[in-house]
């Protein structure tokens, strides 16, 4: 199916946001313009863009370009086919944009995975209902190619479970603790000096972006409705230099993960969603992907174990997503945003709270004194929960010293209620620590 336009020669693309996103698509598409000519029936052509500040050096030439103050204007500009937002945000002129060119008929190509964790439902449906695509590759895992690849090559399968490291910020800082023994806000504070993380990290560190990738992605594995307030969130804040040597000596990584589970119990059905620092075996394909890459890993009934990994950021990967989507529009090749066409995509409740089940790790500091271990292991027994290891090291300056504990398979809510009850022991002197064990190979 051929994209019409009105002048018939080629997919005219208005970009809006011209940062390190827009830039990359701009130079993408002049810099690659002979391998796009090789696999594309027709020149897609930049006709419009839009910013914030119109005399800013940006180091590409935007002078062919039609320049709209508004973004909004692009929907209604005549020589726009297209529709770029890589303004960011979830609401504000990103949505407006693209709630407009939906209503223009126009194809929507966008990077903004916050506000499609907000809006992602609706914003297919109309989409759907105008004929027209809304593709998002960069929003999810930047460069790697993980929508085309479960909206295509995974298609035949029943997805059992997705997980992935899904920001780039958090795994550079957890691979920098541990290969330098650093703590957390010293390691922060000289990615932000690098340029690598933002000025305001909140959205990264605290698993905020991440669990925005996650509920793209679980709609994209279940066929269901993106469910963003159904996801148990926490960063990376809480995890110390000593909870990477422990991980270590008990043959673990850390990393920050989002996971999401569909759980089939015939009639009921659950999607257990969760974004968090946890322990993975350190032979797990996942736990050697560090610094900056991403992987996304899925499980199909047929395929089996299907891993991705990738750049999630930067200019070059994000641009390269966002073509591919433009060249999809230009082949014609326009498929449901969320795999499943969006009137048929299910509510799924998401599992109840603290219903996860696994081997978990606490790491307590206690006051060295007879009987504390004693206490402390009189908790768990009365919580039911069965203690797999135990590591006590040498006292630290005040007779404080860490003991670790990993348990058996326990419930979340169980070890909350651990925790809750070592809180209110008098030799147990910081909120203990507590990560999940991810069994995974
Ligand atoms: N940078 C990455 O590596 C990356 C990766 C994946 C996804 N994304 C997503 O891509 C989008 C863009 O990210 P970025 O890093 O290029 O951002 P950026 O801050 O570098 O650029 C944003 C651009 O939008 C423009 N803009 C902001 N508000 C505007 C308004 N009201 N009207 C017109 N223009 C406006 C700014 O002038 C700027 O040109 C975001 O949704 C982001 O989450 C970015
Ligand atoms: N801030 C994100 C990149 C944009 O998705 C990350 O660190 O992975
Ligand atoms: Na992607």
């Amino acid at each position: 199916m051929a994209v019409e336009n009105a002048s018939g020669r080629a997919l005219r693309v208005g970009i809006a946001g011209l940062g390190t996103v827009g830039v990359g698509v701009v130079r993408l598409l002049a810099e690659n313009r002979d391998i796009l000519l090789q696999h594309c029936p027709w020149p897609i052509e930049v006709t419009a863009v839009s910013a914030r500040d119109r005399r800013k050096n940006r180091d590409v030439d935007l002078s062919k370009f039609d320049w709209c103050d508004d973004p909004v204007a692009l929907a209604d500009h005549p020589k726009v086919d297209v529709v770029v937002e890589v303004i960011g945000g979830s609401g504000g002129a990103a949505k407006a944009l693209i709630e407009r060119a939906i209503a223009k008929g126009k194809h929507v190509v966008t990077a903004n995975k916050a506000l499609l964790a907000e809006h992602g439902t609706a914003l297919a449906r109309s989409a759907e209902q105008a004929g027209v695509a809304l593709a998002y590759e960069a929003a999810v895992a930047g460069g790697i190619p993980i929508i085309k690849s479960m909206r295509e090559g995974l298609a035949a399968n029943r997805i059992e479970h997705v997980y992935g490291i899904l920001n780039g910020t958090c795994n550079y800082i957890l691979t920098q603790m541990r290969e330098t023994g650093r703590e957390f806000a010293d390691v922060l504070a000289e990615a932000q000096q690098l340029g690598y993380a933002e000025a305001d990290p909140s959205f990264d560190v605290d698993g905020i972006d991440a669990a925005h990738k996650l509920s793209i992605l679980t709609a994209v594995a279940f066929g269901c409705e993106v469910d963003f307030a159904g996801i148990k969130i926490s960063g990376i804040r809480n995890v110390s230099a000593m909870d990477i040597e422990y991980a270590s000596e008990l043959g673990y990584r850390i990393k920050l993960l989002g996971l999401s589970r569909l759980i089939d119990q015939g009639a009921e059905r659950r999607i257990e969603q969760r974004v968090h620092a946890c322990m993975v075996p350190q032979n797990a394909l996942i736990a050697k992907v560090d610094g900056v890459y991403n992987a996304v890993v899925t499980q199909g009934n047929f395929v089996g174990q299907n891993v991705a990994i990738g750049r999630g950021a930067g200019q070059g990967p994000t641009a390269s997503a966002v073509v591919s989507d433009l060249m999809d529009i230009a082949r014609g090749r326009i498929l449901p945003a969320f795999s499943a066409p969006a009137d048929t995509l299910k509510k799924i409740p998401a599992a109840p709270e603290g219903s996860h089940v696994g081997p978990f790790y606490i790491r307590t500091m206690v006051v060295d004194r007879p009987g504390v271990i004693a206490e402390v292991a009189a908790i768990m027994r009365d919580e039911n929960v069965s203690l797999e290891s135990m590591i006590q090291r040498a006292r630290s300056p005040g007779d404080r010293v860490p003991v670790v504990f990993t348990t058996h398979e326990t419930s979340q809510a169980q070890v909350s209620r651990v925790v809750q009850k070592l809180g209110k022991v008098s030799a147990v002197v910081e909120p203990p620590h507590v990560m999940s064990i991810e069994q995974l190979s």
